[in-house]
């Protein structure tokens, strides 16, 4: 670990400081351009541009909204790498993305914490994953208690994150990154949504961690004059163009320079950002972009002078050879085992799932009450020769209420925690085999659960035959379809958001019912349409539960009526043209099923998370 843990009389304070090489960040001809859809062109954002950001100092990104402060951070941290052309250096050498990923990390605009989980939990789960297995938890614990101390978060170690305010969220999600002390920071926007006094703290905190030899850069729209003077350096944009880059100090003389002086009393920041809205006239922009070159020109730099000379000797960073921290060090982004990385996510998941108690005992609810008003509604209907067809459509029934339940909660649940996971993911806390491992096995005891109460329960109410054999059968086909049920969940939520998912996963059910089997009877489905009953898990299922209700050889029902057409199962069987025969050929396709949607809702899960970068 490269990593001093120091104490001093005064208490232990943060001192964590890093014994690798700080990290300058520079970029030249950085343009970065979307795609506005089919047809439609594209969007340049950042036309053009240049920089240098230098270590142990504080960056501000500013600029009026839409100058393209974000996206300039997403390519410089390199979260975004599609539509990007430019070079961006680390220490002069052409960045390497792993290497520099290795170093770096990204805090978003928007608070991506548990919010179930407390302060604690939180940062243990970070510190297990971000931390290497050869720290000790004693240290573990020290690394935790020193960073809470320092962002003035120990008062409130107890409390859950949902519940914490608006500053101390962007204090741990700060913390949450600090855990394996990165050289540099990105942070969108941390300055939003606080009042003055937080906006202080915030920033006076990350020119602590700066002066330590992190680079920080941090996106801000538009500061107070006390705070502008925090920063160290600033990078002012307008459509996607440099207007001035240097120390904040230097933007008045730079100003004056070129004729456009900042009038006195007035703040410098808000000053340059009425020029960059064009208030003072769009001519402005341009003699502004003239007097920064664009971004390339360092003058206005504290050590501007010493700058000229570096840049031009950058000019030939291809014949150089590469540095340590960015040679390609190939394997694993994550610093922990796949092993650990799985057990600490089941472990927050299981946390997650016991506290989230409204959620846990709904499902569990909505699995009695339905099963005890289905039973009502087919009250011994199982053991009649008179109510074959009702007992049919019983079974039918049930395999609606599997499905619809788990799937729309998924397709609900899902896409919840993607933003959560597209940050850490990207800060290399997990991989996403690990994400998706986890995420599979964590659902399976409360499904499990609930699919086994209901199964007892409409079971027992419908008068279906009191055999062990049978009563498994049937349970065992109501789990494989909540599982498959949930892989259709996992498909659709990792491919659409919440709104869409729930138009389109119910939807789709529509095909599946078609070719079940049931409403139009499997023999009687056309000759050029058959191929889909193959395609049908809902067809399996209904095969499945027949077989368990009406095979092995059931004798004849009981008749109460003049005339029961089916009490003879066989025959009722050959009616739906189901045999009892092939109950294992159905359990079969479904684990083949459950083995083919699990692997396509990964394969679109991995898809998802790369297309939103
Ligand atoms: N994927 C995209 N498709 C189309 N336009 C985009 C896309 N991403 C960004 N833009 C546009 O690029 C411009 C810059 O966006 P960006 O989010 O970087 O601005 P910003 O300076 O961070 O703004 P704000 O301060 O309001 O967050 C905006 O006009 C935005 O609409």
């Amino acid at each position: 670990m490269e990593l001093e843990l120091r104490s001093t009389s005064a208490g232990t304070y943060f001192s964590r400081h890093s014994t690798r090489e700080p990290v300058e960040l520079s970029f030249d001809n950085l343009t970065y351009s979307v795609s506005q859809g089919f047809r439609k062109g594209s969007k340049t954002i950042l036309h053009n541009i240049g920089g240098r950001f230098e270590s142990g100092q504080i960056i501000a990104i500013m600029g009026p909204s839409g100058a393209g402060k974000s996206s300039l951070l997403d390519l410089l941290s390199g979260y975004r790498i599609s539509g990007v052309a430019g070079s961006v250096y680390v220490n002069d050498k052409f960045r390497d993305l792993d290497g520099f990923r290795r170093l770096s990390c990204y805090i978003q605009q928007d608070d991506r914490l548990q919010p179930l989980l407390t302060i604690d939990e939180n940062m243990w789960a970070a510190a297990d994953l971000k931390l290497p297995s050869s720290v000790t938890t004693k240290e573990k614990r020290a690394i935790i208690d020193e960073i809470l101390e320092t962002l003035k978060l120990s008062g409130s170690r107890k409390t859950r994150a949902g519940q914490l305010s608006g500053g101390q969220k962007k204090r741990l999600s700060i913390a949450l990154e600090l855990v394996n002390n990165p050289l540099v920071m990105f942070l969108d926007e941390p300055t939003t949504g606080l009042d003055s006094s937080s906006c202080m703290q915030c920033v006076t905190l990350l020119k602590e961690l700066a002066s330590q030899g992190r680079t920080i850069v941090c996106t801000i729209h538009q500061p107070s004059a006390s705070l502008f003077m925090k920063f160290d350096h600033v990078y002012v944009l307008a459509g996607g163009r440099c207007l001035y880059q240097g120390s904040s100090s230097n933007l008045v003389p730079y100003l004056s320079e070129l004729s456009l002086p900042c009038p006195t009393y007035h703040n410098p920041a808000d000053y340059i950002i009425e020029l960059a809205c064009g208030e003072h006239g769009e001519d402005k922009i341009d003699k502004l972009v003239d007097g920064t070159e664009n971004g390339k020109c360092y003058k206005w730099f504290t050590n501007g002078e010493v700058l000229k000379y570096k840049n031009n000797a950058a000019a030939d960073v291809t014949s150089m050879p590469c540095l340590p921290i960015m040679k390609k060090c190939g394997g694993s982004l994550q610093v922990t085992s796949q092993w650990n990385q799985v057990c600490v996510l089941l472990r927050r998941g299981f946390i997650k799932i016991k506290r989230d108690q409204t959620l846990t005992h709904m499902r569990f609810m909505v699995n009695v009450l339905t099963g005890m008003m289905l039973g009502s509604l087919f009250f011994q209907t199982g053991n009649k020769g008179e109510r074959v067809l009702d007992n049919f459509n019983l079974l039918f029934s049930i395999l609606i209420h599997h499905t619809m339940t788990t799937k729309v909660l998924t397709i609900l649940t899902f896409p919840m925690e993607m933003s959560i996971l597209n940050k850490e993911y990207f800060n290399r806390w997990y991989s996403l085999k690990s994400y998706y491992i986890a995420t599979n096995i964590l659902d399976i005891p409360v499904l499990t659960i609930c699919a086994i109460t209901f199964s007892a329960i409409i079971y027992a109410m419908s008068g279906q035959p009191l055999d062990w054999t049978r009563f498994s059968m049937f349970t065992g086909i109501s789990l494989l379809v909540v599982y498959i049920s949930q892989s259709f969940g996992f498909m659709v939520g990792s491919i659409f958001n919440v709104v869409n998912g729930t138009f389109v996963g119910p939807t789709m059910l529509v095909p599946m019912m078609m070719f079940s089997g049931f409403g139009v009877s499997l023999r009687d489905i056309p000759d050029y349409m058959k191929w889909g009953t193959n395609f049908s898990y809902l067809r399996y299922s209904l095969e499945g539960y027949v077989a368990a209700i009406y095979g092995l050889d059931r004798p004849i029902l009981p008749c109460s009526s003049y005339y029961c057409h089916y009490k003879y199962p066989k025959k009722f069987m050959s009616e739906v043209a189901m045999n009892g025969d092939q109950f294992w050929m159905d359990v079969y396709a479904l684990l083949f099923t459950l083995f083919l949607t699990r692997l396509a809702a990964y394969i679109f899960f991995r898809w998802r998370i790369r297309v939103m970068r």
